[in-house]
């Protein structure tokens, strides 16, 4: 489709050389061309839009004064990437963003010589922007490191661990802390409180008039610099923060739209740095997109939209979210038990607490990018009788995981984990795909490990984990709509280690754990049709696994197909275990096992992801007949 806008400069701008031979005047023009095609781009895949909106300027700065690829930028989660994608070579693909076969959403190793390093969950970029540095130093190359990190990534436990070690290293390395006072939600905690000081401090209004006398105190390295330079007169403070005490110059705040501000500070510090810099540049997220300024989560990530409107295309919902029906199910079981409270690592919004915080404002605690304390101040909570509920996505759990099983498996605490975006995510790709969960909690001893099969069982599984206080429970359940059954207004609570049958067959049983029951229930008809009288079984447990059901299935079937939206090692490793352990292999039980195929799934459409991990109902039905020796169906004998 013809574009309805210019973009001269930016079209002669292929990759960041050509962006180096503009001449500085000409930045702020390319920096609006930018921001309208990332706009126009956006708006027909959907993505992360708010966070490179805010980075503009700033994206254009770096590559101007970095010798990129040479010099590294690393670009922290990597949702606000996009400009920088357009400006390194790949404009020509900016529109096949989140798509199938398209550009990642993040940063990407080997989408890019620009991506130095793949990203998508936070605070990585100090520590692996120090690496480079020290790398650098090791092999006697001269290069410039740059990590950008955001406000709400800076509350996490390994930016600070990367920065105690940086100092201590004293190494050559830039963190520009990109300040937008925003996370995906308005961003909580000291450190929030700290950054808000730091910019509207008096310091920061009145800089021009007191810059001259700071520049006395700025370290040795710079003052030359400040000296002859006026841009400092007009560009930036330093004074004394905690950066510094950890053994940073600290520079800023600066403002990170200004480009007459970005590119003095930049260059000289790219000049003169021979330790770690941190430049604390502030912008606005949605900078410049009137509808993503005005939204309340600066559209931090938005489906397709309208641009002139800024209205997002909404897919009709047949059904609730899984999400929202595990939010409003705890708030049901919060009016009758008030030990329970509820805990986010900065998803409110993506878990349903936001709406939990709304009713129980005091029992909702939303920790910041902070997976690792989530879980911990979690099983401090249960360690003093109350009933925690940490609501975390199954991939950001994998950052808790030694929490989980240290503090909470071992001491066996009875900590509640609500698994969201467990199983397959779609456009978020594999960074973000909840594979892992099932695997890593079901290997913990005593954990009771469960996976909801539709809402209302989600329902039940909620006010189980209420119930169960004998040790640490999670429940998994995927992202998006659920399937529309009826929703009890209260959730019973489930026998421990107890399945269910939902269809009874006689020759090939499906034993399926989690939501790809849909498909299993699809997938029985075909086989029944076809002559294979099926029975479709629901786990509901990895752990403890319903053994008597197991071995039912297993006596009573030829064929036993184990079903889980999730990796090897899961589900189908325990079943597989214990009908070893039994003999329940013995006596020529077929077999088969499917998961999540052994390797990271690309971006796509779910549905296509599905397919080609064979949990589809064709996936189930070729599975059987692959068991069977059968190539292809047979037609059924009717009467
Ligand atoms: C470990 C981890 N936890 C949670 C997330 C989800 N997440 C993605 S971006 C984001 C907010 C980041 O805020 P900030 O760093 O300030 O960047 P901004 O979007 O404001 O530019 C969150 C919570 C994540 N990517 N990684
Ligand atoms: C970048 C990031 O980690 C989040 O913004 C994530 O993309 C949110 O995913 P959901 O849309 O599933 O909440
Ligand atoms: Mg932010």
């Amino acid at each position: 489709m013809a574009k309805n806008f210019d973009t001269p400069l930016l079209d002669r701008v292929k990759i960041p050389s050509d962006l180096r031979a503009l001449p500085e005047s000409d930045l702020p023009q390319l920096a609006s061309e930018l921001r309208t095609e990332l706009i126009d781009a956006v708006s027909t895949t959907g993505g992360h839009l708010g966070a490179g909106l805010g980075v503009v300027e700033l994206t254009i700065a770096l590559h101007h004064v970095f010798n990129t690829p040479h010099d590294r930028i690393i670009w922290d989660v990597g949702h606000q990437a996009y400009p920088h994608k357009i400006l390194t070579g790949r404009r020509d693909r900016i529109r096949t963003l989140r798509q199938e076969g398209g550009l990642s959403g993040f940063t990407r190793r080997s989408e890019s010589e620009y991506d130095p390093f793949g990203a998508a969950h936070s605070s990585t970029s100090i520590s692996a922007g120090l690496g480079m540095a020290v790398a650098s130093d090791l092999a006697g190359t001269r290069r410039n490191v740059v990590s950008v990190i955001g406000d709400g990534a800076m509350s996490a436990g390994m930016a600070y661990e990367a920065m105690n070690n940086a100092g201590a290293l004293d190494a050559r390395l830039v963190v520009i802390l990109n300040d937008n006072d925003m996370s995906i939600a308005p961003p909580t905690g000291a450190m929030s409180a700290y950054l808000a000081r730091l910019v509207s401090g008096r310091a920061y209004r009145t800089f021009r008039e007191t810059a001259k006398q700071l520049a006395k105190k700025l370290p040795k390295f710079l003052q030359e610099k400040a000296r002859l330079s006026e841009e400092y007169a007009r560009g930036f403070w330093t004074g004394g923060t905690m950066f510094e005490e950890l053994g940073f110059y600290y520079v800023g705040p600066i403002d990170g739209h200004k480009l007459d501000h970005l590119l003095p500070v930049l260059k000289n510090v790219r000049d003169t740095m021979d330790g770690p810099v941190l430049i604390h540049v502030v912008t606005q997220k949605g900078k410049g997109y009137a509808p993503a300024e005005a939204a309340a989560d600066k559209y931090h990530g938005v489906n397709k939209f309208d641009v002139i409107t800024g209205a997002q295309a909404k897919p009709p919902a047949n059904a609730p979210s899984y999400t929202k029906v595990f939010a409003t199910s705890l708030i049901e079981e919060a009016r009758h038990d008030d030990r329970i409270v509820a805990v986010t690592a900065a998803m409110p919004g993506g878990t349903g607490l936001d709406l939990f915080g709304e009713v129980f404002p005091q029992r909702t605690f939303d920790v910041g990018i902070a997976e690792q304390h989530a879980v911990t101040f979690a099983a401090g909570m249960a360690s003093e009788g109350y009933k925690p509920f940490a609501a975390i996505y199954s991939t950001f759990l994998q950052r808790g995981y030694d929490q989980v099983v240290h503090d909470v498996s071992l001491q066996n605490l009875p900590v509640r984990f609500p698994i969201d975006r467990a199983g397959l995510v779609g456009a978020d790709g594999a960074t973000h795909a909840g594979s892992f969960d099932t695997g890593f909690l079901a290997a913990l001893p005593g954990f009771v490990v469960m996976a909801a099969s539709d809402e209302a069982e989600l329902r039940h599984m909620v006010r189980t984990a209420a119930a169960y206080d004998e040790g640490p429970i999670s429940f998994r359940y995927p992202r998006g709509d659920g399937i529309g059954v009826d929703l009890p207004e209260r959730g019973a609570i489930l026998e421990i280690g107890k399945g269910r049958i939902v269809r009874e067959g006689a020759k090939v049983a499906l034993l399926s754990f989690g939501t790809r029951l849909q498909e299993c229930l699809v997938a029985a008809d075909e086989l029944d049709a076809a002559g294979l009288s099926t029975t479709v079984a629901d786990a509901r447990f990895a752990k403890p696994l319903d053994e008597d059901l197991i071995r039912r299935l297993a006596r009573e079937h030829e064929v036993l197909v184990t079903v889980e939206e999730g990796a090897v090692g899961g589900f189908a490793s325990h079943v597989l275990h214990f009908l070893s352990r039994d003999g329940l292999l013995d006596h020529g039980l077929r077999v088969r096992v499917l998961t999540l195929p052994d390797a990271y799934q690309d971006h796509a459409k779910p549905e296509a992801m599905y397919a080609r991990a064979g949990l589809d109902s064709a996936g189930i039905v070729q599975a059987v007949f692959n068991a069977l020796g059968r190539d292809q169906l047979v037609a059924p004998a009717r009467a």
